[in-house]
C-alpha cells in the first residue's frame, strides 16, 4: 500500500473512536485531514453530534466546511480526546511533532485532553527520535540569538523557509528545526529546551499518547492503554 493510503486508513479508523457528545482535539497534518473527511462524513450521515477544537487554522477550515462543530479551547470545559498525527514516534512511544509548524497549538489541545490518539504510517515508527528535524517554535524578537546559541550547542538550527518567505505558525512565531540526528535523551533535551528564554514550544510530546494506530501494508495496528 501506498504512503497515501495508509494515511487514509488510520485517519479513518481513528474517526470511528469518537462517540456521540464528545469534545474532541483535532489535530493538523496530511494524516489528519482524512480524519477530519471521515468525522464530516459521520457528522452528515450518523448524525453524530461532537465539538471539535481545532489545532490550526487549516483543520478549523476543514472540519468547518464539512458541517463539524467547531469552538476555541478556552470556550470548552475539557476535551474528551485529541486525535494527531506524528512525524516520528519511538519504541518508548515518545513522539517529535510540528512537520507542520502545528505544535504548539497541538501541544497546548493534547495536555488539556483526558487522553491522546496519534495518527501514523509505518514509515513514522524508530527505533529512536531525530531523523526528523526537531522542529521549535520561536519569538521572531531575538530570534537570531537564539539560533546562535542553539548553533553553538551543536544542535544545527535553521529557521524554516517556504519560497523564500520565513514560515510563521498560526501564532505569527518562526519555526527553527533542528537537525540532530539522534536525540538518545529526549526527557533531557526537553529541559534544556523548556529552559531556553525565546522558544515558545519544542516538538518533543514526551509521555503524552495513550494510543497509537499504525498504517501497515499487512493492515491496521492498534496500540492501547500506552500510559
Ligand atoms: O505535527 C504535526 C503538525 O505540526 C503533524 O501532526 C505531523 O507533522 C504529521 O503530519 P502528517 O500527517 O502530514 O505526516
Amino acid at each position: 500500500m501506498k504512503q497515501e493510503e495508509l494515511k487514509k486508513l488510520v485517519g479513518y479508523k481513528a474517526a470511528t473512536f469518537i462517540e456521540n457528545g464528545m469534545i474532541v482535539g483535532l489535530g493538523t497534518g496530511s494524516t489528519v485531514k482524512y480524519l477530519v473527511e471521515a468525522l464530516g462524513a459521520r457528522v452528515a450521515h450518523e448524525n453524530l453530534k461532537i465539538i471539535g477544537v481545532a489545532t490550526s487554522k487549516r483543520t478549523a477550515d476543514q472540519a468547518t466546511s464539512l458541517g463539524i462543530e467547531i469552538k476555541a479551547l478556552d470556550d470548552v470545559d475539557h476535551l474528551d480526546l485529541t486525535i494527531d498525527g506524528a512525524d516520528e514516534i519511538d519504541e518508548h512511544f515518545q513522539g517529535i511533532k510540528g512537520g507542520g509548524a502545528a505544535h504548539l497549538w497541538e501541544k497546548i489541545v493534547a495536555i488539556n485532553s483526558t487522553k491522546n490518539i496519534w495518527i501514523v504510517d509505518e514509515s513514522k515508527m524508530v527505533k529512536t527520535l531525530g531523523s526528523f528535524p526537531l522542529p521549535l517554535e520561536v519569538i521572531p524578537f531575538g530570534s537570531h540569538h537564539v539560533i546562535h546559541k542553539l548553533e553553538n550547542l551543536g544542535y544545527a538550527p535553521k529557521l524554516r523557509m517556504r519560497n523564500n518567505e520565513i514560515v510563521l505558525t498560526d501564532s505569527k512565531n518562526y519555526v527553527v528545526d533542528l537537525y540532530l540526528k539522534k536525540i538518545p535523551n529526549p526527557h533531557e533535551l526537553a529541559m534544556q529546551l523548556d529552559q531556553m528564554v525565546g522558544i515558545v514550544e519544542h516538538g518533543l510530546f514526551l509521555d503524552i499518547v495513550n494510543t497509537v494506530i499504525i498504517g501497515q501494508s499487512t493492515g491496521v495496528k492498534v496500540i492501547n492503554d500506552i500510559r
